[in-house]
């Protein structure tokens, strides 16, 4: 196997709105872990190698603090971001708006329209509790040209699958207009163009 040094790097962010389950996506998916108690997030780095067609990546996953319609998404959360994760609470009408706000934040911000991005619908093991049913998160991901996929971080249903999917949004796009290895020029503001 490759030093990590030597592999690919990719770097994704993990955004949504507070208490969706964001950290608990991340940490199942790295750490095999799911805890009960909710902590607040203010940001943590996370990496993991994963293999697409063959190739291996070190992927850099950032798991970020709760927004809202107010938070300011700053340079940190786009400059330099190969692939979004974009996460709602199935349970929560309000997560699953605050989803295309963040999205038009991220386009506007990088003055692009189209990103690597995949829609999470968290929490599906809470079926009593659920408020949006699969076909919207479907629509809001066509509608978005974006992946979309529901998991349950309690029940480690589609984690590794999320993140599976963000790399094929990355690679697909990069494939598309460069090799893998060729860095994507920078817009005015330094987003990559993908
Ligand atoms: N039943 C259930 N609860 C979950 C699931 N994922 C997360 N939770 C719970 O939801 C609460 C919030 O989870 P976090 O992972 O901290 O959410 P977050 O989006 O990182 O929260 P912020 O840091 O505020 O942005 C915790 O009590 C978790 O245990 C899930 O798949 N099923």
């Amino acid at each position: 196997m490759p030093a990590a040094d030597s592999l690919k790097k990719r770097k994704i962010v993990v955004l949504g709105s507070r208490s969706v389950g964001k950290s608990s996506l991340v940490r199942q998916f790295i750490e095999n872990h799911f805890d009960e108690s909710y902590h607040p997030t203010i940001e943590s780095t996370l990496h993991k190698t994963l293999k697409y067609h063959g190739v291996e990546f070190d992927c850099e996953i950032i798991d970020t603090a709760g927004q809202d319609e107010y938070s300011i998404l700053g340079s940190k959360h786009t400059i330099g971001i190969h692939g979004y994760v974009l996460v709602y609470s199935v349970t929560s009408r309000n997560s699953f708006n605050m989803i295309q706000i963040i999205h038009d934040k991220i386009l506007d911000f990088c003055g692009t329209e189209d990103i690597p991005c995949v829609i999470v619908g968290s929490k599906t093991d809470l079926q009593s509790s659920r408020q949006i049913q699969p076909l919207e998160g479907e629509k809001l991901a066509q509608k978005n040209n974006a992946a979309w996929v529901e998991t349950s971080a309690k029940n480690n249903i589609n984690v590794s699958h999320v993140f599976d999917l963000c790399l094929a949004e990355i690679e697909k796009r990069s494939n598309r207009n460069f090799k893998v290895d060729t860095p994507a020029p920078a817009t005015k503001s330094g987003c990559f163009i993908m």
